[in-house]
């Protein structure tokens, strides 16, 4: 892993050198790489010595009570109007769960396991922007922010089947920039999760590791569409269930290996998250690695959503993607 980060420190060099010469980003003293005291976290006066510890040995940090109540219930009447056609927003994804795709279509929250993309809502994306989060973020990004992915997850009771569970992964997978160290994941719950009700599932410390190859899991009863998994994780590396309350906040990094279990409750579990990079990050070509699966799967559905418009993995990062703070400096 050494090894790889410096190669990447290295290939991070080389690309700012090849930039013109407005674009180049001081290289020397570019704050995260000169992070000195941690390799995964910045000196910003806000993380305690044992928050930063514990994020370098683990690959997360649970905050309580970071998002307030109103701030949520507001989030879940938009939720509810997006699901019910009532407000648009260009560009949302809704996702139904595999076991219900072939039932009578009602616009309901309860039909729609998750949303994606919903930069275009002012009012879901308002939570992407909240201050306090951005505080935290910071310390993983440095100044330059851009929310590049939103998720709303809407978690169904489980049909009987098991499709509500999302397999084990390294979100890093669907991501064609880099440096992984410097983008992070905001997950917040928006009520008690719990694992009766599916909460995340974290492998700690898998963050050091490198990005694994990922595959739709074998199960009986399918998965849902793009849910790729890690192929062969180590099942005896130690989990930990993230029991979370109301407003908590999860801050991950993206080779942390995590999922969700299986919602055996009546409710619909929901959670709204954010994955944040630095705008000094850099795209990759991903032809000939292990994400060209991924790549494949998602340039298939632009094309469909885009009328036959051929749109580069890279490009459907970069138009989705928006500036919370700082400059928009290279993604
Ligand atoms: C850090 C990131 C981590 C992650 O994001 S992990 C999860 C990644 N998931 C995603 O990116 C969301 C993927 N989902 C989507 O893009 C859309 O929901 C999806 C699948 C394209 C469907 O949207 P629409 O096109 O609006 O819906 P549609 O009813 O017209 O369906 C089109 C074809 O897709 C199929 N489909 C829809 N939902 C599915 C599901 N849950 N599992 C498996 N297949 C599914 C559907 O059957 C249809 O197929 P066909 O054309 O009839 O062969
Ligand atoms: N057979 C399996 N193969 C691979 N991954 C699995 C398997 N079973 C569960 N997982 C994954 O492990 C995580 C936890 O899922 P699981 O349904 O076992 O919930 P749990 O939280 O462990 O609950 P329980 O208390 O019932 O064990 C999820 O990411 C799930 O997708
Ligand atoms: O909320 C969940 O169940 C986890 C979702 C997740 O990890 C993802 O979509 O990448
Ligand atoms: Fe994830
Ligand atoms: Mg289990």
């Amino acid at each position: 892993t050494e090894m790889s980060r410096a190669a990447e420190r290295l290939r991070l060099l080389i690309n700012h050198l090849d930039r013109p010469s407005d674009a180049i980003v001081s290289f020397e003293s570019h704050p995260l790489i000169c992070k000195t005291q941690g390799e995964y976290t910045l000196d910003t006066d806000l993380l305690t010595p044992e928050q930063r510890l514990s994020y370098e040995q683990n690959g997360y940090i649970l905050i309580k009570n970071l998002v307030s109540e109103e701030d949520i219930n507001r989030f879940r009447y938009t939720h509810t109007r997006l699901c019910r056609q009532e407000v648009k927003a260009p560009g949302l994804v809704t996702m139904r769960d595999l076991a219900i795709l072939k039932s009578e279509f009602v616009p309901d929250q309860r039909a729609i396991s998750k949303i994606q993309d919903f930069q275009e809502d002012p009012e879901l994306f308002r939570y992407c922007t909240l201050p306090q989060i951005l505080k935290y973020v910071e310390c993983f990004t440095g100044p330059n922010i851009m929310a590049m992915h939103t998720m709303l997850i809407n978690k169904p009771p489980d049909a009987g089947k098991k499709t509500s569970r999302h397999p084990m992964h390294q979100d890093l997978h669907y991501f064609p920039f880099r440096p992984a160290d410097w983008i992070v994941c905001a997950w917040t719950a928006m009520e008690t999760v719990n694992r009766q009700n599916g909460c995340l599932v974290v492998l700690p410390g898998t963050h050091t590791g490198t990005l694994q190859e990922h595959d739709y899991p074998e199960w009986e009863g399918g998965a849902n569409k793009m849910y790729h998994g890690v192929r062969g994780y180590d099942s005896q590396h130690p989990r930990v269930h993230l029991e979370m309350e109301k407003g908590d906040t999860v801050f991950f990094h993206p080779l942390l290996i995590h999922g969700s279990g299986m919602n055996q409750t009546q409710g619909f579990r929901k959670a709204i998250s954010c994955h944040y990079a630095s705008a000094d990050c850099y795209y990759i070509d991903v032809n000939g690695t292990t994400q060209e699966n991924i790549a494949n799967e998602v340039k298939e559905i632009t094309m469909r959503k885009y009328a036959g418009q051929e749109i580069s993995f890279q490009d459907s990062w970069a138009f989705r993607g928006r500036l919370v703070k700082g400059e928009r400096t290279s993604l």
